[in-house]
């Protein structure tokens, strides 16, 4: 049986894996999660230095084509290896996870509703909104806690690529949702969700 595909996009920090788990946690067993974000290119070639200054919200960053192949593996039943990002790095780690087939593939990242041959293959396209001021001070608290940043940092960083490229490339693809989410934490906009693709994996 061919799988749902369901996208969830959204600016940073605005509950997009909030939402994410939600539903893998209504369907633990015929879900499997790929995170854009994991497929940010590689940059063992460049120094540490110039990798911090890197735009990463921008599409170019990201390798889709490897994306699209392992979507392609997983719709065929087949297991793939996904690499794993390491954000303290701004790099791939020498890790991969495993990721298998199941009737629920959930891809989210800012720019998954961005990439036309990544929107063409969703059956449920979800964009979660959220306040920018929200946004950036839950991404400062956690950039600190989680992915070994500074303020300062955080703050020319957002200013510089960040804020802009969310306006340019992110909030854009909010019209070419399915349901806009006002929150990841919506518990109605979850039920709404979850109701469709218990319909689909149902085939009603
Ligand atoms: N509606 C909300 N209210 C309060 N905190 C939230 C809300 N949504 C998400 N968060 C918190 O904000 C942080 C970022 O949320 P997350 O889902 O990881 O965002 P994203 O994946 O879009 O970057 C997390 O600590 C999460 O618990
Ligand atoms: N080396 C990197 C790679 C990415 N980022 C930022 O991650 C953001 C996307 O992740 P969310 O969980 O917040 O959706 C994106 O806005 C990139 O700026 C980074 O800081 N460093």
């Amino acid at each position: 049986m061919k799988p749902i595909i369901i996208g969830i996009a959204g600016g940073t920090g605005s509950g997009k894996s909030t939402f994410t788990n939600k539903i893998k946690d209504a369907f633990p067993n015929d879900t499997s999660i790929i995170y854009y974000d994991n497929y940010y290119k590689s940059q063992d070639d460049i120094p540490f230095e110039q990798r911090k200054l890197q735009n990463y919200d921008h599409p170019s960053a990201f390798e889709t084509e490897l994306l699209l192949e392992h979507l392609e593996c997983l719709k065929r039943g087949e297991s793939v290896q996904c690499p794993v990002y390491d954000y303290t790095q701004h790099t791939r780690s020498k890790e991969v996870v495993e990721i298998n087939p199941s009737p629920v593939i959930i891809l989210e990242g800012i720019l998954v509703l961005q990439d036309e041959r990544l929107r063409n293959q969703m059956d449920i396209k979800v964009y979660v909104d959220a306040d920018a001021d929200e946004r950036i001070l839950r991404r400062a608290v956690r950039d600190v806690e989680e992915r070994g940043r500074d303020l300062q940092g955080i703050v020319d960083q957002y200013l510089t690529t960040v804020k802009p490229m969310h306006y340019i490339y992110v909030e854009p693809t909010r019209a070419l949702a399915d349901v806009v989410l006002n929150s990841g934490m919506n518990d109605v906009a979850f039920d709404v969700v979850s109701a469709k693709i218990r319909s689909i994996l149902n085939g009603v």
